[in-house]
């Protein structure tokens, strides 16, 4: 009898108990259950070979923390501010395409469960969900990620929508001019079920007008919120986007689904902070799935942080719920961590916390 109402309910979200998803690998392979094939392969993959996708990881495993007791560190402070605005702690939901594959609510699933868990949510180009809707629904505050298009009077257009919606910061995509070598895509012919639509997608595919340091600065006269670029991974690249008058910058190889061989995010990150120096505040993502990631991040650099799939991976397990859930699992586990470290602010996350080998 029950089979007769499955169909009207999202199979993804029927019956999931959350309670033994204990950390953010668990959503991982709940997902993989959860999800259409066409969905996980999608999310889950990344570029040719996918070392960089595995590199992300293992170079965040291969550092080691520096254990310090008896520091008097109970309740730590998460808090951070970027750009005038308090964040309760740094970690943002990353800009991921396509909700509407993964979940029945798509972004306003994602919005929901980013507003219940206190995060920003930075919202994709590629959003299934018109971003009026979005911004109707959620009540933290949302950040727009802009894949720009070859229409230019349409890209001026949407980030002014965006803007104007309350969206409280661009962060304009610059690894991606094409996408990578994506196999996992092409062995399913991926391609957006009818019912989906990405609205601002616009002519999909590569665009022939090339985006050049000129176009961010045109970007940045066309809005008054702060911009950032994402997918910076050389501290040259960091200085140009400097020179550019940008407002930030966001360490990231796209989550290893672009360039192939590009080196582990956190790996680069120390370069790059030190080459900005302060000047903007620097953000990264890529392969953060642990509340001692986000330390190293930070102790490497980094104001804050993004997560990308884990996001998709608990929006597909149980919508709203699922998203919230991750979040709160990640800064749980930022918090024991700060406390095992005697870390009692972000801000007080430096290099101290890395393990080196003393020289004695
Ligand atoms: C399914 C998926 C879709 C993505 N779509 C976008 C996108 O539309 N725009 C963008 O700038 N980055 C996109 N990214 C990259 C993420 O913003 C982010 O850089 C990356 O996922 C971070 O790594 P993580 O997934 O290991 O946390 C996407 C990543 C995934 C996994
Ligand atoms: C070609 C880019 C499509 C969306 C995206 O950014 C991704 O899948 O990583």
């Amino acid at each position: 009898m029950q089979q007769e109402f499955l169909p009207q309910m999202s199979s993804a979200t029927a019956f999931i108990d959350l309670s033994g998803l204990v950390n953010l690998f668990d959503f991982e392979t709940k997902a993989a259950q959860a999800m259409s094939n066409l969905a996980y392969e999608y999310v889950v993959s990344g570029a040719a070979d996918e070392l960089t996708l595995r590199w992300n990881r293992q170079a965040l495993d291969n550092l080691k923390l520096n254990q310090t007791v008896l520091t008097d560190v109970t309740k730590p402070d998460t808090r951070v501010t970027l750009f005038g605005h308090e964040l309760l702690y740094p970690i943002l939901i990353a800009p991921t395409a396509y909700h509407g594959i993964m979940h029945p609510e798509a972004e306003l699933a994602t919005a929901r469960g980013a507003s219940a868990a206190s995060a920003t949510y930075v919202v994709s180009s590629f959003t299934t969900t018109p971003l009026e809707k979005i911004a109707d629904t959620a009540t933290q505050p949302l950040w727009f990620q802009l894949y720009v298009r070859d229409d230019r009077e349409f890209t001026k257009d949407l980030v002014q929508k965006a803007q104007a919606l309350g969206f409280q910061a661009l962060c304009v995509t610059v690894d991606t001019p094409v996408g990578g070598v994506r196999n996992r895509e092409q062995r399913i012919n991926f391609g957006l079920p009818a019912d989906v639509v990405a609205p601002y997608m616009l002519a999909p595919g590569p665009q022939k007008n090339p985006l050049t340091w000129k176009d961010i600065e045109w970007l940045q006269s066309l809005v008054d919120i702060p911009v950032l670029v994402k997918g910076i991974m050389n501290p040259n690249d960091a200085e140009l986007a400097i020179q550019a008058g940008v407002s930030g910058v966001i360490v990231s190889n796209h989550g290893g689904r672009n360039l192939d061989t590009v080196p582990a995010t956190i790996e680069v990150l120390p370069y790059i902070a030190e080459r900005i120096n302060g000047r903007v505040p620097v953000l990264m993502d890529g392969g953060i799935r642990r509340g001692t990631d986000v330390v190293k991040a930070i102790a490497l650099g980094a104001k804050a942080v993004l997560i990308g799939k884990p996001i998709c991976y608990g929006l597909a397990c149980a919508g709203a719920p699922g998203v919230a859930r991750v979040l709160t699992i990640l800064r749980e586990e930022l918090e024991l961590a700060m406390i095992l470290l005697g870390k009692a602010s972000v801000p007080a996350i430096d290099r101290s916390v890395l393990w080196e080998k003393p020289d004695n």
